[in-house]
């Protein structure tokens, strides 16, 4: 909280003062009542003077309350604007600062991340009801000390107020419960409604007659996501129902008391009419304590995940400490010495006891089914994850103990979950080599030695194209042409260390796989290592050298010619996969 108004002080300290106006407002408004007892009391004295000073404090109080909260609410609104801005900033730049990939991919940190992303604005917000409970604050002290100068019966009515307070933990306790029960539901709402609007979908829910089931699945979840929140917000109005009947009960019965002392002389008229207009300020008082403790607890549970975010960039750069910079080009290559890795949630090994030599100049194959690892030694390989065992070296040097922006620096590839960039062709292939983002004879270069011209010929505007439909002119891509571009992107750099092209043929046809694997071929250079990565058997037939991934294992390792005359298991699957072709 501390940090989310020292933050609203440093974007804008004149508009944090601004923002107290409408706290001196709240406290002219809690004032109105004194003035009409003041006021009343020199009606019944026909003290013309009293009554004009009183009638004078109640409409300047009115008139300064209203310029007050004009200007506090404008000046709030648009520090909750900035706040909230500069926080959301600070989440992408944390986010986009945390060199792994851990916190977008395992389960419990994407809910923490998802949570903070559909909360946007949630700081900003912080900021907007860490204001409003200094003004009921303020308003609350005002009206307390309006009431007990008026009446010390009125603490009677003070002490329910509190107590309304100690209820409020129910209430507190039924809105989490609330919150945990509808979590699972709502996910599964959002998932079904994703189903119903994501054009991903669209054609097997339609050919597979799944409309009117997903609606009744729908209205099914939506009961389930809703009817726990429905039943607390019940729950509550019946609590807040009887405690305002036990409020107004007792109000009636002091008003009552108070009535009789004034007929009897003890009791002033102007206590009296301040009490009467007290009570709706005291009955508010203890409402808006409830809803801002409500409010200030969830906020509470949003800046704490802003912490999270914020220690978690700072654990994982703590961690990552290496400063040598990759070497200008390979001499040895880079070996792999019994690396072993698993997700943080998972219950076995992606990778188990790995050992490899993957020599400077070559090109290595790496080909296993499905599932078998190929990926997640590749981001091994990137520094995108930390092994659990066993290291990666770099011409000898710990990958660990290399500065990673500098490593990846020197990296270049087409990633199976490639990014769809949407700017225009140049740049979308531009950007992997930013050095020469507008460079066009570079990007041609890149999409010739991705065999990717073709791509961008078919645009209206060639290289000047607008790619995305999202964009007024934009143009969209076929799944295998987004690819194209994207392998193109991994061509831009000149004198990559190492090359990694990571399924880069899974979306193509034919023809375009076989140009591409001939350019690959040329890929070939001294210093570098190209690793090819592929479930298709029979496109590695050039590389140097293939590895055989089975289950997170090396299975086999060797030439194309040597692993077929082995017989073994990558000679197995050639043979199967070859009968497919044929
Ligand atoms: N983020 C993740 N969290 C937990 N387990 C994962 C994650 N990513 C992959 N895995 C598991 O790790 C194993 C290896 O996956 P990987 O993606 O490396 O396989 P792959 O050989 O690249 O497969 P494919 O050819 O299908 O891309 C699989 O069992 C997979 O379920």
């Amino acid at each position: 909280m501390a940090r989310v108004l020292a933050t609203a002080v440093r974007v804008s300290p004149w508009q944090s003062l601004l923002c107290l106006f409408e706290t001196l407002g709240k406290v002219l408004a809690a004032l109105s009542p004194l003035f009409i007892g003041v006021f009343a009391a020199g009606a019944l004295k026909q003290d013309l003077r009293q009554m004009l000073c009183a009638a004078a404090a109640l409409v300047g109080s009115t008139a300064a309350n209203t310029a007050l909260q004009a200007v506090g609410v404008n000046a709030r609104v648009r520090q909750m604007e900035l706040v909230g801005h500069t926080f959301d900033a600070q989440i992408a730049e944390l986010t986009a600062r945390i060199p792994t990939l851990d916190h977008l991919e395992n389960a419990s940190y994407l809910d923490k991340l998802q949570i903070l992303r559909d909360n946007e604005n949630a700081l900003g917000g912080a900021l907007n009801t860490l204001i409003n409970t200094i003004n009921t604050l303020a308003y609350a002290v005002s009206v307390l000390l309006v009431a007990v100068t008026a009446d010390w019966r009125l603490l009677i009515l003070i002490a329910l107020g509190a107590a309304r307070l100690l209820t409020a933990r129910w209430s507190m306790r039924w809105e989490k419960a609330a919150e945990e029960a509808a979590a699972a539901p709502g996910r599964l709402t959002r998932h079904l409604i994703d189903l119903t609007v994501s054009p991903a979908a669209g054609a097997e829910t339609r050919v597979f007659g799944h409309q009117s089931e997903l609606r009744r699945r729908i209205r099914l979840a939506v009961v389930g996501w809703r009817r726990p929140t429905v039943r607390s917000t019940d729950r509550n109005s019946a609590l807040a129902g009887a405690n305002s009947v036990l409020f107004f009960a007792t109000a009636v019965v002091l008003l009552g008391w108070m009535t009789r002392d004034a007929m009897a002389g003890t009791v002033s008229v102007q206590s009296l009419v301040v009490a009467v207009g007290v009570l709706q300020g005291l009955q508010s008082v203890s409402s808006s304590f409830v809803s801002a403790v409500g409010s200030l607890t969830k906020v509470g549970r949003n800046c704490a995940r802003f912490l999270w975010l914020r220690d978690y960039a700072d654990e994982v750069a703590a961690v990552h400490t290496g400063r040598r910079q990759p070497p200008d080009r390979l001499r040895d290559g880079i070996r792999i010495e019994r690396l072993s890795f698993r997700y943080g949630d998972s219950a076995r090994d992606s990778l188990t006891d790995i050992s490899l030599d993957l020599p400077a100049g070559s090109v290595v194959a790496l080909v296993g089914e499905n599932g078998a690892g190929k990926s997640t030694l590749v981001k091994l390989l990137a520094g995108l994850y930390r092994p659990t065992g066993g290291r990666v070296l770099v011409d000898g040097v710990d990958l660990a103990d290399l500065d990673l922006i500098g490593w990846r620096s020197r990296m270049s590839g087409a990633f199976q979950d490639h990014a769809r960039f949407e700017l225009t062709a140049q740049r979308s292939v531009g950007a992997g080599d930013l050095a020469v983002l507008d460079d066009p004879e570079r990007v041609l270069r890149a999409l010739h030695d991705a065999a990717a011209e073709d791509v961008v010929n078919a645009l209206p505007a060639g290289l000047g194209t607008r790619l995305g439909t999202t964009w007024p002119g934009g143009v969209d891509l076929s799944g295998g042409q987004w690819q194209r571009l994207a392998i193109a992107r991994g061509m831009m750099r000149q004198s990559p260390l190492l090359m990694v092209l990571d399924e880069p043929t899974a979306a193509l046809d034919a023809a375009t796989e076989h140009s591409l694997f001939e350019r690959y071929a040329e890929a070939r250079r001294p210093g570098r290592v190209t690793l090819l990565v592929t479930h298709r058997f029979s496109t590695v037939a050039a590389a140097d050298l293939v590895v055989v991934l089975d289950q997170g294992r090396v299975i086999e390792v060797g030439p194309h010619a040597e692993l077929l005359a082995n017989q073994g298991h990558y000679a197995n699957l050639y043979e199967l996969q070859g009968r497919g072709y044929r």
